[in-house]
């Protein structure tokens, strides 16, 4: 087992290499201060290899977002690096810049409704990049646009339709027909179905896993829904208040997860663990304007004490390729029965609360 502070990527396999990034926003709300600031990310680094799936969860706020804006490069960290095949995108000329994200990085949005144009139809909606990006003659760009449209399995006789005629689920997969346009390397898929009837969320999911076999994609994907998430991954990153600590192969997330975060996440989840009861953690998520000190977790974790407010533990990583961040983890093969007794002796029941089930 090693210490690190950090993964060291390596930049000659790595499609991305996200090294040590911090973003702060200007505070939108909740803030005191004309001066304060959201730190949505503090020194997240990763790596997403050609063709590999890498979830990421955390509670509403976290950062995933600002994570996979970054990754996709329409974020610009406030400090540190992100890389398409070892060349940082941020200090690229702008126009190669455009063209790395525009055509090798795709993104799918939780809402198909505002991510499409309402006025455009789908012909247009699929050509637009292609023409942007002026790819092939004009009748091959016809002949992508049908390509697209089956790919993601819609019926030709919609290419004239406006979004507004296509269910929730058709839309969707126009978006994702679109991000395809130009054959990325990676699509990122932040939500892609929480906007979408319940009954069609497996047909997009089915859809992106299919998409990601043929076309050897990689995809990164975000969402509460953590049963999802396993499904879907080779790798999950938990992210809280905007760090990752733990990244986890997805067979050893679950129920050998080692940071207590992930295994109270994880808890809450009806159906994930046996038994169904989530641990129990004191109060809500603390503001991303004045984190606390220390590990952040710390003011809601049972096994907190006096070294967890003083410093931020490295990344211990295991010969598993599981890395997590936490001064006392949880043992490998805890049970979350046993972990939901700590929790209670720790803090005592009647003054805890659990993470909001998501
Ligand atoms: N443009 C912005 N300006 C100010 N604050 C922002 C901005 N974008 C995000 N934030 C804040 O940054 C933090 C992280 O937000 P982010 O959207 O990345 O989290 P998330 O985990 O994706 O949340 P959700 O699951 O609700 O989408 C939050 O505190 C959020 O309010």
């Amino acid at each position: 087992m090693t210490a690190t502070t950090d993964r060291q990527p390596d930049a000659t396999t790595a499609l991305m290499t996200v090294t040590d990034t911090h973003v702060v926003f200007p505070a939108r709300t909740g803030g005191l201060f004309r001066s304060d600031r959201v730190h949505a990310l503090t020194g997240a680094s990763l790596t997403v290899a050609p063709g590999e799936t890498v979830g990421i969860v955390g509670e509403s706020g976290c950062g995933k977002s600002t994570l996979a804006r970054v990754l996709i490069g329409v974020q610009r960290p406030t400090s540190g690096t992100v890389a398409h095949r070892g060349r940082d995108l941020w200090a690229m000329p702008p126009a190669e810049r455009r063209v790395t994200v525009g055509t090798r990085l795709g993104m799918v949005f939780q809402d198909p409704s505002t991510a499409l144009n309402r006025r455009m139809p789908i012909r247009r909606v699929l050509r637009d990049p292609l023409d942007v990006h002026r790819r092939g003659t004009p009748a091959q760009r016809d002949e992508r646009v049908r390509e697209l449209m089956s790919l993601v399995g819609l019926p030709a006789s919609l290419a004239d339709a406006l979004p507004g005629q296509l269910s929730g689920g058709q839309r969707q997969r126009v978006a994702i027909a679109r991000a395809l346009a130009l054959e990325p390397e990676l699509l990122i898929a932040d939500e892609p179905t929480s906007a979408l009837d319940v009954s069609v969320r497996a047909q997009i999911l089915n859809l992106l896993l299919d998409l990601r076999e043929r076309l050897g994609l990689a995809l990164v994907f975000v969402s509460h829904d953590i049963q999802t998430v396993r499904r879907m991954s080779d790798r999950v990153i938990t992210m809280y208040l905007g760090r990752i600590v733990e990244e986890a192969p997805a067979a050893r997330v679950t129920a050998h997860a080692r940071h207590p975060y992930t295994r109270a996440l994880f808890s809450a989840t009806p159906g994930l663990l046996d038994p169904i009861q989530p641990i129990p953690l004191v109060g809500p998520l603390p503001s991303a304007i004045r984190p606390p000190s220390g590990c952040p977790f710390r003011t809601r974790c049972w096994k907190a004490d006096d070294a967890c407010a003083a410093s931020m533990p490295d990344f211990v990583t295991d010969e598993r390729d599981h890395r997590y961040r936490c001064h006392h983890p949880v043992p490998g093969d805890e049970s979350t029965s046993g972990l939901v007794q700590q929790a209670r002796a720790a803090r005592g029941a009647p003054s805890v609360t659990s993470l909001e089930r998501t």
